[in-house]
């Protein structure tokens, strides 16, 4: 594993106090974050409704990191222009949300942000076959999409290992983000079998130190080889 990877903390909004999202955004910034995770849900694709462009566009002037829009919606090439114009950064969705995969990619691309594709626990990794030079970053789920606070399903430390060994081959720079039940005490693992970029909902917002879970994270992560 190579000992120069750059890790990124990049906490979940779906567990901020919705009723001070500009606060939360800023603070968990101050706090060291290098991400803004934002999930969106449609109450179709996911069991589960949450925020769309209009309130990315509300939060985007409350912090200078890059927004992460995780979409958990179907379709997705609708809603993709509408987030690059509320100013977020990456865009990623899940490819049984679409019928045109390259498309889609090629859409957020052309829209200026950053593509990813996310992947289930039980989402086969076949669909990277064809559509690794156009991937910035590749999502795991190590829960089932719906809800902060599951859970980390232990099967994923050998997905996420799958995925180095791609990205390592494919010598492009894509991030390998890592989402759900990650918390201070597994984050050393799940960066060792491979991912760089690790988002945490329900591990950092409701807690009273934001900038102490971070630091410990960090600190976690500086043991891995
Ligand atoms: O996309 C999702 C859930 O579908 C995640 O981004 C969760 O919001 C992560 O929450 P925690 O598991 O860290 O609480
Ligand atoms: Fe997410």
């Amino acid at each position: 594993m190579s000992q120069s990877r750059t890790f990124r903390i990049a906490p979940s909004i779906l567990s901020a106090d919705f009723a001070r999202l500009g606060e939360e955004v800023r603070n968990v910034e101050a706090a060291g974050a290098d991400l803004i995770h934002f999930d969106v849900m449609d109450n179709h694709y996911v069991p589960n409704l949450t925020i769309g462009p209009m309130v990315c566009q509300a939060i985007r002037p409350h912090v200078q990191i890059p927004i992460d829009v995780h979409l958990m919606v179907k379709p997705v090439d609708r809603i993709i222009p509408d987030f690059a114009k509320a100013g977020a950064n990456y865009i990623s969705f899940h490819p049984e949300a679409t019928e045109h995969l390259d498309r889609s990619l090629q859409l957020i691309r052309d829209n200026g942000c950053k593509a990813g594709l996310a992947f289930n626990p039980g989402t086969s990794l076949h669909y990277l076959e064809h559509v690794m030079d156009k991937l910035d970053l590749i999502l795991l789920m190590s829960v089932n999409p719906g809800f902060g606070g599951q859970s980390f399903i232990p099967h994923t430390l050998k997905k996420i290992a799958e995925v180095r060994k791609l990205i390592d081959a494919s010598g492009r720079d894509i991030l390998l983000q890592v989402d759900g039940g990650v918390k201070t005490d597994n984050i050393a693992e799940i960066a060792q079998a491979g991912a760089d970029t690790f988002v945490a909902g329900s591990a950092i917002f409701g807690k009273p130190d934001y900038a102490g879970i971070i630091a410990g994270m960090r600190r976690e992560l500086a043991s891995v080889k």
